[in-house]
């Protein structure tokens, strides 16, 4: 097991955000967190990273309780790519990139050869290796929503947690994007608003509604039509893809 939520509840004032939310995830498993806008994914996500704590239930990295573990260590394996990450500081591409060692790092020890390697890797990975000089301010939405998982991968978490990270990107990026996580060997936690997109890439999609969990299991077993009619208010038909083998929705026009 790598990540695991019992019972989660989390609320603001009397409102109920995440309403008694468990799952599984294995390592290595890429789990699409899916649900209308406002149904509790980023509440929930930001619950898993440990940057929220729950009213009730638990979050457990490894079978530890995450309250338990202290920041730094989980920061050496959990990394977290926001919905609107925001970086102000007029810095170069590249130190934004390195943001993502510090947890790994000392206050004695400095810049190694090993940080260095998986800097460029992260980059030439997201394919921001031509940029990597290039001011922070210079780049647009998309390259900056690729920056921030090169930092991410620079981290080299063992579980990397995504909230909606393909807005702003052309298609080539989208899936390139969906392409590298589904094929780290890293476990994986992605917010997703492209149905497709989410069946070909995740091994298993979860579904929110409200707060609470309506579906969970693998692409095939989630993306019916009444789910879709349900949930997303939708009408679609769902066939398998005769070029992957994963379920397709069509929408009706
Ligand atoms: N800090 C907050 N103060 C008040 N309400 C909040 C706060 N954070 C979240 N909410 C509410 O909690 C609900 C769930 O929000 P959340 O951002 O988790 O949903 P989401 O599924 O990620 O939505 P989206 O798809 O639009 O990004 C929404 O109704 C939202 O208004």
């Amino acid at each position: 097991m790598s990540i695991r939520a019992d019972n989660l509840v989390w609320k603001i004032g009397s409102k109920t955000i995440v309403n008694d939310v468990s799952l599984i995830v294995s390592p290595g498993e890429m789990l699409g967190l899916l649900g209308p806008n406002g149904s509790g994914k980023t509440s929930l996500l930001r619950l898993l990273a440990g940057l929220k704590r729950p009213l009730s239930g638990q979050v457990t990295l490894d079978g530890q309780n995450i309250d338990k573990i202290r920041r730094r260590t989980i920061a050496q394996r959990v990394a977290l790519i926001e919905q609107h990450a925001t970086t102000n500081a007029n810095i170069k591409v590249v130190d934004v990139v390195k943001l993502g060692r510090f947890p790994h790092r000392s206050m004695f020890s400095g810049w190694t050869g090993e940080d260095d390697a998986a800097v460029n890797d992260a980059l030439a990975r997201t394919e921001l290796t031509a940029k990597r000089n290039d001011s922070w301010q210079s780049l647009s939405g998309g390259e900056k929503q690729r920056a921030h998982l090169a930092r991410a991968l620079a981290q080299s978490p063992k579980e990397l947690i995504l909230d909606e990270p393909t807005n702003h990107l052309d298609v080539h990026h989208q899936v390139s994007l969906l392409r590298l996580v589904s094929e780290l060997p890293v476990t994986s936690i992605i917010a997703l608003h492209d149905l497709n997109h989410a069946a070909m890439f995740c091994d298993r999609l979860l579904v929110m509604q409200a707060g609470k969990v309506v579906a969970f299991g693998t692409p095939e077993d989630v993306l019916t039509r009444e789910l879709l009619r349900d949930v997303f208010c939708v009408d679609a038909h769902v066939t398998r893809s005769p070029y992957h083998g994963k379920p397709l929705v069509h929408f009706e026009r």
